[in-house]
């Protein structure tokens, strides 16, 4: 070796060990103690300290990986020394780098949203959560496109969900502030060819849509849930529409489909009175399909998700058309009576309007 690859090396030695001092985690006994071994080998030369006795495990653990070594050269010894801490380094940088890659399988181009394809399942979850996952316009429109990458990909059903302790707060409050008094009427046209767009894809998904509810439910996000396929609940979740408290009427079929499901008197309760149900009586009124603890949920709904996930698809996708055909059209229907070419957007408090 030339005096000028031992200075190099001699450098990079200095600079392993400052590596090795940043780096974060822990590389287990048998590297710190190979680690050792070359440290050793490579500032004292050969070991040639007594050995320890069989008792002292710690020490003779550390003898052995040094003595292990040999004849081995102090260069060489400082050279392996290097190359095992920069290979320590490199494992590390490349595990850092995956786990700060986005989520396999995530689809891009969302703000309001996190959505990922992955086992055959479409996940689209509610990103807000520093809000309660409140859908403002943004998330409306990335709702809907959402939905639509959904309804047309290789995935066999689509979940809904949210990111947080809540399910969803429903309608932002904030898409019906800060507008000008000449602008009332077109914010609630606007709003309203945006609702039932959004209460559209919701009718026309093609494929299983199954609501997985991880917490509260308000509004929007609730009416919503009689156009999904299954509803699963954690028992923390609730589920309140309160329309009237807020001047409002109900949207999202629900006067159609919520006494259909749980008859008019239940309905009514929800619809009219404001009534929040916990997510047992959710389930005992037919909204919900079961209720999971929530220490569980996640755990119990993804493993029953994916085992549906690889059903056959088509199949399923015939099944819901069959089990729906009624409830689209009818839906179908109100959702043109409502808001069609006629147009009968009824206005509350000279500010929302209903659905159906
Ligand atoms: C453009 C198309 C329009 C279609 C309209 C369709 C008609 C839809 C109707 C509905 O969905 S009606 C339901 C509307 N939602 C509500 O009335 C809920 C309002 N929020 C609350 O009552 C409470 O915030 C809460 C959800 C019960 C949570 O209370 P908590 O005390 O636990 O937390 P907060 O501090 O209140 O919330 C944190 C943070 O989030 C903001 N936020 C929560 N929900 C909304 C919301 N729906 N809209 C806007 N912002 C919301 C809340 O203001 C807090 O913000 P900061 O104070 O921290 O800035």
């Amino acid at each position: 070796m030339t005096a000028a690859t031992m200075q190099v090396s001699q450098k990079d030695f200095q600079k392993a060990q400052e590596q090795l001092k940043l780096l974060k985690k822990d590389p287990g006994n048998e590297t710190k103690l190979k680690l050792y071994g070359l440290f050793k080998q490579a500032t004292e030369g050969p070991c040639n300290a007594p050995k320890p006795g069989m008792l002292d495990f710690v020490k003779k653990a550390k003898w052995d990986a040094w003595n292990s070594l040999g004849n081995l050269s102090q260069d060489d010894a400082r050279q392996k020394y290097a190359e095992l801490v920069s290979s320590l380094v490199s494992a590390e940088s490349a595990s850092q780098k995956k786990e700060a890659s986005p989520e396999e399988g995530r689809h891009d181009g969302y703000e309001t949203l996190i959505v990922t394809t992955k086992n055959n399942i479409t996940k689209i979850m509610f990103n807000r959560p520093d809000r309660k996952n409140a859908i403002n316009h943004q998330m409306y429109r990335e709702i809907i496109k959402a939905l639509e990458e959904a309804g047309k990909n290789d995935s066999t059903i689509a979940v809904i969900t949210g990111n947080g302790d809540y399910y969803s707060s429903g309608n932002d409050l904030n898409n019906f502030t800060n507008v000008q008094p000449g602008e009332m009427e077109k914010m609630a046209k606007d709003g309203a060819v945006l609702l039932k767009e959004f209460v559209g894809h919701f009718i026309d998904f093609p494929k299983p849509l199954i609501a997985v509810v991880n917490g509260p439910a308000i509004g929007i996000c609730v009416t919503v849930l009689a156009l999904c396929d299954l509803v699963y609940a954690s028992d923390r979740a609730t589920f309140h529409s309160p329309f009237s408290q807020l001047g409002q009427s109900p949207e999202g079929c629900s006067s159609y489909l919520f006494p259909k499901i749980m008859g008019l008197a239940k309905a009514s309760e929800m619809l009219l009175f404001n009534k929040k149900l916990t997510a047992a009586e959710a389930c005992a009124q037919g909204l919900v399909t079961e209720v999971f603890p929530d220490s569980s949920f996640q755990k119990e709904v993804w493993a029953r998700l994916e085992a549906y996930a690889s059903l056959p698809k088509n199949s399923l996708a015939v099944s819901k058309q069959l089990l729906r055909v009624n409830i689209h059209n009818n839906c179908a229907v109100l959702k043109c009576l409502c808001l069609g070419p006629a147009g009968c957007e009824h206005f509350h408090e000279g500010l929302l309007w209903t659905f159906c």
